[in-house]
């Protein structure tokens, strides 16, 4: 099945939403083809983070929709957890609050979210971590955590902002691999990022300028060096 032929694709229709009166995105249309990778690209401040939030239904649109995404609750690993340092809670729980999107908060959890909840720390080789508090981690181990969190979810979507930035290439790879493995299971992934190979390994490419949609499609089509000049000013290497 190509992506031209996906039916079933998540719609962004004529987004308007942002944190005050003035909106960050104005109007934004566009497509995620369902079961595939979306790679999300564009400067700093031009509504990454704003539009990821949104489809997460985490911001309230000011104007128009986010259509087609059925199921359970997306999974969203944003920049910065909602998990405090301060809060005495071990990395197996935090993998493990990500099954309350089954079972609700402080539930008992079944064998089989236990199961999950280790298939997941054992995917991110955070088994050797599981017992240390999240607090005491570094900041890569600590975004492994929380992808770990994310991907417990078993959501059919699942929404990153930035999961490779910082990680050491070994961290990388495990997340390109973890990825690659929740899109055999059909997951839709939306992915921010602002390294363009990891913008090129996607199936479909957003590219954000100002609150505006420059570009979409293939990552190769619209990776450019005419896009990569009139957004970031750049001539790299391609
Ligand atoms: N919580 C907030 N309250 C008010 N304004 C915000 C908030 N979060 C972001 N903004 C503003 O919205 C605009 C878009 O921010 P956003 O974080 O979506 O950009 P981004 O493309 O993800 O940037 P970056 O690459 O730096 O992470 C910026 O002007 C920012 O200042």
């Amino acid at each position: 099945m190509t992506i031209a032929s996906d039916r079933t694709e998540i719609t962004i229709r004529d987004l308007t939403v942002g944190y005050t009166r003035e909106p960050v995105l104005r109007g934004l249309s566009a497509v995620l083809p369902r079961g595939r990778t979306t790679a999300v690209v564009g400067p700093n401040g031009s509504g990454k983070s704003t539009l990821l939030s949104a489809i997460a239904g985490v911001l309230r649109p000011a104007a128009g929709a986010v259509e087609g995404v059925t199921g359970r609750r997306p999974a969203f690993v944003a920049q910065r957890s909602a998990v405090s340092d301060s809060l005495p809670i071990s990395v197996r729980d935090t993998v493990s609050m990500g099954r309350w999107a089954h079972r609700g908060p402080w539930r008992r959890l079944t064998a089989h979210d236990r199961a999950v909840v280790e298939e997941c720390l054992a995917r991110l080789e955070l088994r050797p971590l599981a017992t240390r508090r999240l607090g005491s981690l570094s900041g890569g181990q600590r975004q492994r955590a929380l992808l770990a969190q994310g991907l417990a979810q078993e959501s059919g979507l699942l929404l990153l902002d930035e999961p490779g930035t910082g990680l050491d290439a070994e961290a990388r790879q495990l997340i390109i691999e973890a990825l690659e493995h929740v899109k055999t299971r059909g997951t839709t992934v939306v992915q921010v990022t602002h390294d363009f190979t990891e913008a090129r390994r996607a199936d479909h490419c957003l590219v954000l300028s100002t609150g505006r949609l420059l570009a979409e499609g293939p990552p190769d089509d619209v990776l450019t060096p005419q896009v990569l000049q009139e957004v970031w000013g750049i001539r790299p290497p391609l």
